[in-house]
Parts: C-alpha cells; structure tokens; sequence
C-alpha cells in the first residue's frame, strides 16, 4: 500500500508503538464499554423490535471484540449507505486486508470507530446512537471547578470588552499590543490544555485527577511542557488580518472531544470573535462516534443546554453520585448567574451566525490529511478561505503529519505535505501529545525526553509522547 508518507507510520505490530499498545490494552476495554452501555440502554428498552436490534448489536461488537482480540483480519465494512464505505473497503484490500496486530494504527484505529458506527447504522431504532454519550455527560460533570472558573473568568473579558474599559483599552501602543497578546495567549493555553481530559486515554483517572490538570494554576506550571510554540506567530497572523482592514475575517475550529474540551474550545472562539481577531468562527465536529470522545453536532446543543440548564444538570445526583452516595453540591448564586450569562452570549454569537457548525465526512475517513487537496477539494477550498484553521487535539496532529515515524526534529512543515506551504491553508496545530508521532522539536530534545524517567529510554519507545502531559503549538502559514 502507498503510504500517505514515504516515512512509515506507527504500525500495530511495532511493540514499541502505542499503536500496539492500544490495539492490545486499550481497543477491548473500549468494546466491552461499549458492550456495557449498550446492555443497559436494551435492559431499559420496552419495545420488542429495539430489544432485538439491540442484542445484535451487542454480538456485532463482541465479534468485533474477538477478532481483534484473535488478531484476524480486518472484515470488510458493511454497507451502511455512508459515501466513505466503498474508500475504507478499497483501502482494506490496498493494504492486503491486514490483521489487528499488523496494520498502520492510524488506519486500523478509525476503520474501528467507523465499523462500529455501521452496527447502529444498519440498524432502525439505534441509528445515530452515542455509545459514549454517558461518558461525556460524565467527563464534563466532573470538570465542573474548572467550568464555575472559566465561565466566571469569561463573563470578566466579555465585560471589560464591551465597557472598553480594560488594561488594554487604557495602554499606550507599546503595552497595548502586549497585553493583547498576553489574552491571546492566556485564551489559547486555557484550549490547548483543555484536549488533556481526554476519555479514551485516561479510562483510569480518578475526577480528582482530572480537575488538576484542567484548574489555572495547572496550566502556569505547564508553560515548559510546551515544547513548540508558536503562539506569537499565530497572534501576528490575526492581528496582520485584522489591520488589513478585511471585513470578513474567518478562525476554523477542527474540533476533538466533547464536553470539557468543547467548552474551552467555545472559550476560545468567544474570545476571538470579542476581541474582533477573527468575525466568524467555523466549528468542524464528526458525523459519528469518534475515538470515544469526539465532537458530534448533537454534543454542541447538548453543552448549550447542560449551560442553560446548569442547575439541574449539577444538582441531579448521577449514577456515580448514587453509587457513591454523594449529594451534589448546590450552585451558589454567582456561579448559576455567571453561567446563564455564558449561555446567554454563546447562544447569541450562534443565533448571529458568528458561530457555525460545519459537519463534513472526511473528518471520518481512514486516510491522513495528506489526501484532503486530492480526495475532498471542496472541503480543501473552503479552508482556503479562513484565516488561520485551529487543529485540537492529538488524532487531528496525527492526520496532519501522516501519523509516520518521523524523526523528531523533521520540520512540521515538511511533515505536513501537501496541507504544508503552498496548500493555501494556514494551519494551526494546539495538541497534547498522546501518540509515538511529534515533529518540529530542537535537535536533541526527544533523546533527553527520552531519558527522563517513564520517557521510554533506550526501549525504542518514545513513551514521554503518549501521556497528554507534553504539548506542541505548530504553525505552518500555507498562504505565506
Ligand atoms: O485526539 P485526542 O482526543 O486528543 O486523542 C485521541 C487519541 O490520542 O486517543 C488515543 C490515545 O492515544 C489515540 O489513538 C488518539 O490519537
Ligand atoms: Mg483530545
Ligand atoms: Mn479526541
């Protein structure tokens, strides 16, 4: 099979890959949640023909489940009447219709998502069921000091933006630019580390553990676990824009999870649009369940109305909260109002189409950006039109750079190819590591990761890179 890259990427049978290490610890436990959450929702289900679809959804999962586990060969998809079926089938046999334990992870890991998908697709009563709903409702319930924070935080800019009463409206040129930049910066670092709480990696960690990687004082200390930063860069882009005097300015947004990650990700496209760095914002979720947390429309609505409805969404007791015999805490009046506040702005900037939601199927394929210029020029064009397109998280960085086992210090530029210089898209990469692939590092920086303890040594395994806890802010500016 040609590559995408002539670099090879990460590969399941590679034991020093996370890839491997996915396909063997973590892909199972995925099913089986899946396999759970399907069982009770058939356990609550009345009608009998839901009940049926039901069950054999939950045997299409377990033979998922055992043939992966059997390391067999990836079936080919059933036709569920999605335009990408015929691609994932063609590539299957293109890649010699590989095994579990042998194929490019990249590949193997959406072609899993998307034949889980087509079990609820073929389906009448389960169509566009979200096997991760729960857990999302879940993550975002436990990121609530974070959220009481950034909501309150938020209220505090959107007041001093439109009483023009701020630092920034009283400094001289000098020390206006600074602190405008010093929000920029401030803005993105809360979006950037928002893509740490993610659920398909961190199936282990205590919501203590999350609320401590999302609080502010969590992300001063993780300035230095920024190794490449290009925020400057990408505050000079918008500023450039913005004194051109170009009335339509335009930030995309590819989004990654939902809830948490959601939530600072709307932070961030408020801020731009206040700040009038960008006029419109263009949101890009995924049409199906995606790597257990991804952003489908219906969760754009959902964190809306969790905002709208805040109280009762806190102060419901959850399953979790029953289980553990915890009454929820109430909602003090400031925290209530500051978050019918964020609601009420956020549902204006959508209502005055500032905010667009803009599903599209390629987000979904099994190939690396790299094929976006050839197999979806509408999408390729369109992103032409933006300003500065806004990747998040770690599986859009891997699709950028091909998922391939670069040298560390390769330049991103070259590691994005075609979507590279001259693509005509400026792309912005905010990604937590949480895979073998990272470019654009100083010579030298990946060995000394390396070397620290847990880093992967001389194991061949660059493990520093899977943990969420290092971060790359890369911009390549494809319309210079
Ligand atoms: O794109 P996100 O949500 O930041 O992370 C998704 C992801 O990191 O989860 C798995 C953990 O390694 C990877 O397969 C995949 O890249
Ligand atoms: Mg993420
Ligand atoms: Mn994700």
């Amino acid at each position: 099979m040609e590559y995408d890259t002539k670099t090879p990427p990460s590969h399941t049978s590679d034991k020093t890959s996370f890839g491997f290490i996915s396909a063997r610890d973590r892909w199972p436990v995925i099913l089986t949640g899946a396999i759970d959450d399907v069982h009770k929702a058939v356990t609550n289900a009345t009608e009998p023909q839901k009940v049926e679809e039901g069950k054999s959804i939950i045997s299409g999962l377990a033979a998922l489940k055992y043939e992966m586990q059997h390391d067999r060969q990836l079936l080919p998809l059933k036709d569920d009447g999605g335009p990408d079926i015929a691609g994932y089938n063609q590539e299957l046999e293109l890649r010699g219709n590989p095994k579990w334990f042998d194929v490019a992870w990249l590949f193997a890991e959406c072609y899993l998502y998307r034949r889980m998908a087509t079990l609820f697709n073929l389906s009448k009563h389960w169509k566009g069921y979200d096997v991760f709903f729960k857990q999302k409702q879940s993550t975002f319930r436990s990121s609530r000091p974070a959220v009481l924070e950034l909501a309150s935080r938020y209220n505090d800019m959107t007041q001093q933006f439109q009483s023009q009463d701020s630092a920034i409206a009283h400094a001289n040129d000098e020390d206006r630019e600074q602190a405008e930049y010093s929000l920029f910066r401030e803005m993105c670092e809360i979006c950037l580390w928002g893509n740490a709480t993610d659920l398909s990696l961190l199936t282990n960690l205590s919501y203590e553990d999350i609320q401590k990687l999302q609080g502010s004082e969590s992300r001063k200390a993780n300035e230095e676990k920024i190794l490449v930063n290009d925020f400057p860069a990408a505050f000079a882009c918008l500023k450039k824009a913005k004194k051109s005097g170009t009335t339509e300015r335009r930030v995309d947004i590819v989004l990654d999870n939902a809830g948490f990650e959601l939530f600072v990700d709307l932070v961030l496209a408020g801020y731009l649009l206040q700040s009038e760095l960008a006029t419109q914002i263009v949101l890009h979720p995924k049409n199906i369940p995606w790597f257990v947390s991804d952003v489908i429309p219906k969760d754009f609505s959902d964190l809306l109305n969790v905002i709208h409805g805040a109280k009762a969404f806190y102060e419901t007791p959850s399953e979790d909260d029953k289980a553990r015999r915890v009454t929820p805490q109430a909602l003090s009046e400031k925290e209530s109002t500051d978050l019918q506040e964020l609601f009420g702005n956020w549902s204006s900037l959508y209502a005055e189409g500032k905010i667009i939601v803009r599903p599209n199927a390629f987000w979904t394929e099994g190939g690396s950006y790299w094929r976006m210029p050839k197999t979806a020029p509408k999408l390729h064009e369109d992103l032409q039109q933006s300003e500065l397109v806004i990747f998040k998280g770690d599986l859009n960085y891997r699709k950028l750079t091909g998922d391939a086992m670069w040298d560390a210090s390769t330049p991103f530029t070259e590691a994005l190819g075609p979507m590279g210089p001259g693509s005509g898209v400026r792309v912005l990469a905010l990604r937590t590591c949480k895979a073998d692939v990272v470019v654009g590092l100083p010579k030298g920086k990946d060995e000394e990761l390396r070397a620290m303890d847990g880093g992967g040594g001389d194991s061949g395994a660059r493990k520093w890179a899977w943990s969420g806890k290092w971060a790359v802010v890369s911009l390549c500016d494809g319309k210079a």
